[in-house]
């Protein structure tokens, strides 16, 4: 059956996505390419704001485990998503698309404060709004920042771009014959604990009526793809 069209959305980028092939970090030519996809996005009419992680860098959790006081490890993890987010803009610019950069934590001399009032107004403009810095509090993350931002700027739907190409009934990096599904509700991926996205930003997404599209976004064209409700993605939404 082939998806909904949706207009305005919120696209989560994982931190995983900017490495390319690289183990670590930020590559120029995924950005780039990735830039390309986002621009390709808003020429066929599609409004766009981002979030990017910042697993390619830091992750408060991983930190945390290696004896990092979680808090802090936190916040250099929302400031790992701040330098994905100048990545991004960056790469963006290059191509002529009009970026702004709001930050959760306020850093007035890199990137605007988020105000959501000039982040909707960012957006009636047209431009490519960057939420940086997650919520802008530890214990949380870029997922849950993500399903935040869309409840905010009225997203038609939360598209998750990441490492697998939906969700599956168990983690497919580890279980050889798990099954991906191509639609879902809310409720069975919190009833399964389905570990593609944390619970707080499913139940975000839940309560708002938001519906999640999880794809591959280090595959190229993808995004156009899912876009058009078409190649493999796995929709998450409220039980017909
Ligand atoms: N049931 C499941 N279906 C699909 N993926 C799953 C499932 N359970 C766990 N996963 C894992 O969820 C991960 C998807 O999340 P991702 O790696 O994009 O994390 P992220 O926190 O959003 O990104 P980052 O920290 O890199 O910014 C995949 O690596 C996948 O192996
Ligand atoms: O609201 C937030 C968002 C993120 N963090 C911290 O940043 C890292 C990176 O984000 P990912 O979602 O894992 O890509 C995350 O591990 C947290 O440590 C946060 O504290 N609050």
């Amino acid at each position: 059956m082939p998806r909904p069209r949706f207009n305005r959305i919120l696209l989560k980028l994982s931190g995983e996505a900017l490495m390319g092939e690289e183990a670590f970090g930020i590559d120029p030519e995924t950005t780039a390419r990735l830039a390309r996809e986002i621009a390709e996005a808003k020429e066929a009419g599609h409004e766009l704001c981002l979030v990017v992680g910042g697993g390619n860098i830091f992750r408060g959790l991983a930190a945390a485990a290696k004896g990092f006081d979680r808090t802090s490890a936190d916040y250099m993890g929302m400031l790992a998503t701040v330098m994905n987010a100048l990545a991004m803009q960056n790469a963006l610019e290059n191509i002529g698309i009009d970026t702004r950069v709001l930050s959760a934590i306020p850093m007035a001399t890199v990137s605007e404060p988020y105000i959501r009032r000039r982040a909707m107004r960012h957006m009636e403009k047209g431009r490519v709004v960057i939420f940086a810095a997650g919520t802008g509090n530890p214990f949380f993350t870029t997922d849950t920042a993500a399903a935040l931002r869309a409840a905010e700027m009225g997203c038609d739907a939360l598209f998750k771009g990441t490492s697998v190409d939906g969700v599956y009934d168990a983690d497919p990096k580890k279980v050889k014959n798990a099954r991906r599904y191509e639609s879902l509700p809310f409720s069975r991926v919190l009833a399964d604990d389905l570990k593609v996205m944390d619970a707080s930003a499913v139940a975000l997404c839940r309560d708002n009526n938001i519906p999640i599209v999880v794809f591959n976004i280090r595959e190229q064209g993808n995004l156009a793809r899912v876009l058009k409700g078409e190649g493999t993605a796995t929709i998450v939404q409220t039980e017909e």
